[in-house]
């Protein structure tokens, strides 16, 4: 029995170029190459697609939960198990569980849960994204309000430490909330920092950027705006081109032309990305959530606490490539890049991720002619539907 596998009957889209009449070559979960369909080993098992498209699977640095799990409530294994299975349906094969602002117990259970979860190689998890709780009390959005505060040395000495078990750890932090030491030590210890839930001014934002923050967490939603005087921490990163910043495409948290604005500052060097800052609800019909204890209700495509606050977004990221596609009109390869290569490249992974070059991880996920998710790989084995 060969370990070579070999997908035909898609076009293939490698991240970077087509290839039309052509087969995925896959051995012990990497892309090995991509080959004329005519020129497949004969040794190979072969599986035949009918049409539609084999892309880069999504990569999602923004998830707070999926499959009836908020990663708050459920920081453990089976909680990250699931989160990961539920955004797998809609092309995602590598994400991180992400922990909105809580106590110090929560983030110690939720490192844990990641450890677990490498322990026993989660198809998709790649590391955490602890979002808080070094946040400004002023951009909270949904995060608690009683949950904030600066960081501290253990603090500092937990996130090195948790750093050490987990292949990628992201951090979104905001100045007010962090010292420009604190954060270079962060970079030093190879983690990788965004800023956000901030009101810093541009000089201070700008100052956080120069100390090693590479990124910048949901450009535009809960930050300080871009004025004319003030350009603020929306201003800073756009000003900024070596800076990341990750993007929630649902039509409601930013409006398209201010999405517009920020690729003409953005796209030439990728520098955008999708995240959907899902919550619980991706995949179930979940109407009602909870988060601190407080409720957050889903209608009309949002997510609210009672106040109106808006609260992640009901989004998954084959729809959100979609809206980058139909409603901001850009091609659709470079959508699916703003999914994959662009996030990979903002994480570092990108040596492994985001595209299907020889070498890369077998991730991908097989698209309809309408862009509907009709399978998905990871490493190598088909997740979404199950195995045939
Ligand atoms: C999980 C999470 O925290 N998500 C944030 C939320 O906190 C914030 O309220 C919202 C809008 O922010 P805005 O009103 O400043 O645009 O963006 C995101 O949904």
């Amino acid at each position: 029995m060969s370990d070579l596998l070999a997908i035909a009957g898609a076009r293939i889209f490698d991240g970077h170029d087509w290839h039309d009449d052509a087969a995925l070559l896959l051995e012990f979960g990497m892309v090995s190459a991509i080959v004329p369909a005519s020129a497949v080993p004969a040794h190979a098992a072969m599986v035949r697609l009918d049409g539609g498209s084999l892309v880069p699977g999504f990569v999602d640095l923004q998830v707070n939960g999926g499959g009836g799990v908020l990663f708050n409530n459920e920081p453990s294994l089976a909680g990250i198990r699931t989160i990961c299975a539920a955004h797998a349906r809609f092309g995602t094969t590598a994400l991180l569980p992400t922990l909105i602002s809580d106590t110090v117990a929560v983030n110690m259970a939720a490192i844990a849960a990641g450890q677990a979860a490498v322990a026993h190689a989660v198809p998709g998890f790649i590391g955490l994204h602890l979002e808080g709780p070094h946040l400004a009390l002023a951009r909270k959005g949904t995060h608690d309000p009683a949950l904030l505060r600066p960081m501290d040395d253990s603090d500092l000495a937990r996130l090195r430490a948790a750093r050490d078990i987990l292949p990628n750890l992201l951090v979104t932090v905001a100045p007010e909330a962090v010292t420009p030491a604190q954060i270079a030590a962060l970079r030093e210890a190879g983690i990788v920092v965004s800023l956000g839930h901030s009101d810093a001014s541009f000089e201070m934002a700008s100052a956080a950027f120069a100390a090693g923050a590479g990124m910048t967490t949901h450009l535009f939603n809960a930050m300080s705006q871009l004025g004319n005087r003030a350009p603020g921490m929306v201003g800073a990163t756009l000003h900024n081109p070596s800076i990341h910043a990750g993007l929630i495409a649902d039509g409601i948290h930013v409006h398209p032309a201010a999405i517009q604005i920020a690729l003409q500052a953005k796209i030439g060097p990728g520098r955008l990305f999708l995240v959907t800052d899902a919550m619980s609800q991706t995949g179930t019909d979940l109407k009602e959530l909870t988060l601190n204890g407080r409720t957050i209700t889903r209608s009309a495509g949002a997510l609210r606490l009672a106040d109106g606050t808006l609260a992640g977004a009901d989004l998954d990221m084959i729809d959100a490539v979609i809206f980058m596609h139909s409603t901001i009109g850009l091609p659709i390869e470079e959508a699916i890049r703003m999914a994959s290569l662009y996030p990979a490249q903002a994480l570092g992974i990108d040596d492994s991720h985001g595209h299907l070059a020889p070498g890369a991880v077998a991730s991908f996920v097989h698209l309809g002619d309408d862009h509907a998710v009709r399978a998905t790989w990871i490493g190598g084995a088909q997740v979404y539907p199950r195995p045939i």
